[in-house]
């Protein structure tokens, strides 16, 4: 059967991975409420579409930070990505760079920053690159991370606030998630696989991953550590993780050069808003001052069109590149991205639009279904 859409390479994917990737990559927290949520929440939207206009020609480009960008999509950073393909993040970053779009490359990777870079740099003259950071208990390391993505071309460091602990996954807690022996967190020098199980506490998580980040990243992050990265460099800072108007509005105090609306593809807090739901809030409360994008259940080109006209400049998909690159390493990940281009362009030409700045709130409005409970 052909690949017709993204949910299909999920499909896909789940018979072609063991269990121990699968369970990692498609759980989210505790019930998963958000997890579904992200993706349900677009369905409670829909567009308004405008007829005879003249849509033989659409024009689906953008910039952002002086560079330009072929569609409003990008990829997000998702950990450990050689468990889905053994080119792993350098497949994902040669697919989403011959398309003239972002990659974001995890602090938690199976491939080093500076692989990445040349990868990037083998399929373009002008890489598109973004460094996910996530914040040490060491600061040395945590600099070290971030001259390593300068010195390797990232145009810019994605400030990740919503894992000072990582969220509660039952399917990891249950059948603990094991690194493949040939696998290493590569950018990151001592991170064992081992640890005594003996010193839990009774209903403490043993999961390896909750507890590599509770020993590892620092839950004690502030506004200040916005600053303090701010002032160790010159590339952009965007915060991702935000859902409220009030942490927007810090944002934008403590110069944030962008915002991503995630709650982590619903694997931290679970029961709180979808994406979708918390875009507006957000975008009214930066007022223009800052881009604001989304990620979170983005798998279909009316998804990508309805960020965009509640006010998102661009869109990121987390999942769908791993079950790209499962289906059939960088040429699946291409494919993925081919399929969301392809519906996105159609749902701008049906609803009337040619150029990106044309996709507006008059483009949307709530299912009269839903709109009651909006
Ligand atoms: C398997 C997996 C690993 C992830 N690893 C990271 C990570 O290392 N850093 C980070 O900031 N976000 C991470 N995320 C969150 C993604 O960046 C993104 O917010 C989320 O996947 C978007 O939702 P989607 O998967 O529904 O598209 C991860 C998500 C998944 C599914
Ligand atoms: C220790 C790996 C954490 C990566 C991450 O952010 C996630 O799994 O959601």
């Amino acid at each position: 059967m052909k690949i017709a859409c993204l949910n299909d390479l999920e499909d896909y994917a789940k018979g072609a991975l063991d269990s121990n990737a699968m369970n990692y990559y498609s759980s989210g927290s505790q019930d998963m409420i958000t997890l579904r949520d992200n993706q349900n929440a677009f369905d409670r939207y829909q567009i308004r579409p405008r007829v005879l206009r003249d849509v033989s020609k659409i024009n689906t480009n953008f910039e952002l930070f002086g560079q330009k960008f072929d569609y409003p999509i990008f990829i997000a950073a998702t950990a450990m990505q050689k468990m889905a393909h053994v080119t792993g993040e350098v497949g994902s970053v040669r697919a989403a760079n011959s398309r003239n779009i972002n990659y974001c490359l995890s602090s938690i990777s199976t491939s080093t920053i500076e692989e990445v870079g040349k990868a990037a740099e083998q399929v373009s003259n002008n890489t598109r690159l973004w460094f996910q950071l996530y914040i040490y208990n060491d600061k040395n390391k945590t600099l070290d991370l971030i001259r390593r993505a300068e010195a390797s071309g990232f145009k810019a460091i994605i400030l990740t606030v919503d894992t000072p602990y990582l969220g509660r996954r039952l399917p990891d807690i249950r059948n603990p998630f094991k690194l493949p022996s040939h696998l290493s967190l590569i950018n990151i020098s001592s991170a064992k696989q081992d640890f005594d199980s003996q010193t839990l506490k009774s209903g403490e998580n043993s999961s390896w991953l909750a507890r590599y980040f509770a020993e590892n990243i620092n839950p004690s992050l502030t506004w200040d550590d916005l600053v303090w990265i701010k002032s160790v460099t010159h590339l952009p800072i965007i915060v991702k993780g935000v859902l409220v108007a009030e942490d927007a509005k810090l944002c934008v105090k403590y110069g944030a050069d962008a915002i991503i609306v995630s709650n982590h593809g619903g694997r931290q807090l679970d029961s709180i808003p979808a994406t979708i739901d918390s875009l507006a809030e957000v975008v009214a409360a930066v007022n223009s001052k800052i881009p604001v994008l989304l990620d979170g259940g983005v798998r279909k080109g009316t998804d990508v069109f309805k960020a965009l006209a509640l006010g998102a400049t661009a869109v990121f998909v987390g999942r769908p590149n791993l079950w790209g690159l499962a289906y059939n390493g960088e040429d699946g990940v291409k494919l993925m991205l081919d399929l969301l281009f392809e519906e996105f362009r159609l749902a701008m030409a049906l609803s009337g639009c040619t150029s990106l700045s044309q996709i507006n709130e008059n483009y949307i409005k709530a299912s009269p279904y839903f709109a009651s409970k909006l």
